[in-house]
């Protein structure tokens, strides 16, 4: 999916949402552990509940690749379930030395046919550009992400008064183009975005932390906006538990129009 028909879906379903599918077999509701995939199970009805609100969904591969081959399958089986008009990401968090991030790339982009990654940029730009090789696909590099650890280093500042983050949105927005290069920048941190915003004004950012995490949507909205929107905002807990019983898939849909109805809000306030 490229960046036009990302906006065309946005403004048609006037939503930003993006679905974090992070299923863990403690939380799903217990009728789903008879199924034989109750993963997919789970995520199927997630997907089908969600779709007239979200414009893209993304499993969170550590969730699958916890339960072994099995969990594999369900991840395999949810990314060729979810339809073409919805941007399927695969957080990964990859990046390795190129020879390596290259079979990365091939395994998500060609096997599991994801559209998007997200890639660490530590490892710096050999790292990230065989990920950027690949026609028609999107990494999405992790800038300031929504937990405490971030202090550790991304908002280390250097002599000049840069911080690490900055430096990173720096050096990285010329490996891609705003065409296949997206930044993860956590809703925890509302207020930075604006600073964001003056390094990348056009880039496409992923935001975590609304939801489970307590990050506020109005904020990202108001600092985030772009001309094309350039947001794309992820709720999983806040979506996918909101009911533990049999009726888990309509509370999902009641949480995912929740936050349809603020970004539509949003777009109204905010959009250009
Ligand atoms: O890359 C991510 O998606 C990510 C980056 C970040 O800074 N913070 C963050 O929470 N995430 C992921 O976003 C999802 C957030 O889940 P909830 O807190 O349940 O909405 C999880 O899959 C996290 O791994």
């Amino acid at each position: 999916m490229n960046k036009s028909q990302l906006v065309e879906q946005i403004r048609q379903k006037q939503s930003y949402l993006c679905v974090g599918l992070d299923p863990s077999l403690e939380k799903i509701p217990s009728h789903l552990l008879k199924e034989k995939d109750p993963v997919f199970a789970f995520n199927k009805v997630i997907i089908d509940e969600t779709l007239d609100f979200a414009v893209a969904y993304k499993p969170n591969t550590a969730f699958y690749e916890a339960l072994g081959p099995s969990g594999w399958e369900s991840l395999e089986k949810t990314l060729e379930y979810l339809p073409s008009s919805v941007l399927k990401i695969a957080d990964a968090k990859r990046g390795d030395i190129g020879n390596t991030s290259t079979l990365y790339a091939k395994a998500f982009f060609e096997t599991l046919k994801a559209d998007a990654i997200t890639v660490a940029p530590y490892m710096g730009k050999d790292s990230v550009a065989p990920f950027l090789e690949f026609e028609g696909k999107w990494v999405i590099l992790l800038a300031l992400t929504s937990n405490t650890g971030s202090l550790d280093f991304q908002l280390f500042q250097d002599t000049s008064g840069t911080q690490l983050f900055e430096e990173v949105l720096k050096k990285s927005q010329t490996w891609g183009t705003v065409d296949n290069l997206m930044y993860v920048v956590g809703a925890t941190r509302g207020e930075k975005i604006a600073d964001v915003r003056k390094i990348i004004p056009d880039h496409f950012l992923l935001v975590p932390g609304v939801g489970a995490q307590g990050g506020s949507l109005q904020d990202v909205a108001k600092y985030g906006m772009n001309d094309n929107v350039g947001l794309l905002v992820n709720s999983s807990r806040g979506i996918l538990y909101a009911s533990s019983g049999v009726d888990f898939g309509k509370a999902a849909r009641n949480e995912a129009h929740k936050l349809q109805e603020e970004m539509e809000q949003s777009l109204q306030e905010y959009g250009r």
